[in-house]
């Protein structure tokens, strides 16, 4: 399935107020939220529809409304600074939680904590990470939300690295990736270039 980067002047300009290393804690998560209103308009674009019988004030009509269930799933932590913003622009999406941790040596990721509402199965899955980096997070992720019955299943990340499209791409070609913007590079830390730091640590001033 094909990549999208969304290139879009007002997030490019937001997310440039989050990349500046002395932006501060509050201001950083007040563009990640409105970042995410923006980039859930822009994924539920195209979001299959089923016919709905309804009345309007003049004459009954044909109208339409989504086919599936959502399932929001923020990658913990630093996913969770997408949820808000999702959920004003889907009030009726469900939230799922799952817990990646990169081990910072390694940089192989681990699971620490799942949970999920039921019908993952027939719903539409929006994972939600600000960064893909490696890749390592979300592939594991999205490997564990499949074997819990996932098949309909969509990645949304803030700032991508070419290393991370290439294992989203190869581990789960048939999962939508979105990226709001594709960076550079790996640095020999795994650090996204030019990237934001550590998204996690600046959403809750942790380091
Ligand atoms: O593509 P990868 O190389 O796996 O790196 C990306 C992951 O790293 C960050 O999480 P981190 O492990 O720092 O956890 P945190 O959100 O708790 O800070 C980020 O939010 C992604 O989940
Ligand atoms: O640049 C990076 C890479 C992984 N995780 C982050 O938070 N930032
Ligand atoms: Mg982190």
């Amino acid at each position: 399935m094909a990549t999208t980067i969304l290139n879009h002047a007002l997030i490019d300009h937001k997310l440039t107020i989050m990349r500046e290393k002395d932006t501060k804690t509050i201001v950083f998560k007040d563009n990640l939220d409105e970042i995410a209103m923006l980039m859930a308009y822009e994924v539920t674009k195209e979001l299959p529809l089923v016919d709905k019988e309804i009345v309007t004030p003049i004459c009954p009509m044909i109208g339409k409304e989504l086919k599936k269930q959502i399932i929001l799933v923020p990658i913990l932590r630093a996913g969770i600074g997408l949820v808000d913003g999702f959920r004003r622009i889907i009030p009726t999406a469900k939230i799922g939680h799952i817990g990646m941790a990169r081990n910072e040596d390694t940089l192989i990721p681990e699971e620490y904590y799942a949970k999920f509402p039921s019908g993952l199965e027939d719903s539409i899955v929006i994972i939600v990470d600000p960064m893909l980096a490696t890749g390592g997070s979300a592939s594991a992720a999205i490997t564990n939300i499949k074997a819990r019955g996932a098949k309909d299943i969509r990645l949304v990340c803030l700032v991508g690295a070419p290393e991370g499209v290439k294992m989203i791409e190869e581990d789960h070609p048939d999962v939508e990736l979105i990226l709001a913007t594709l960076d550079e590079k790996l640095n020999e830390h795994g650090y996204i270039v030019p990237g934001l730091g550590d998204a996690g640590d600046r959403l809750f001033g942790t380091d």
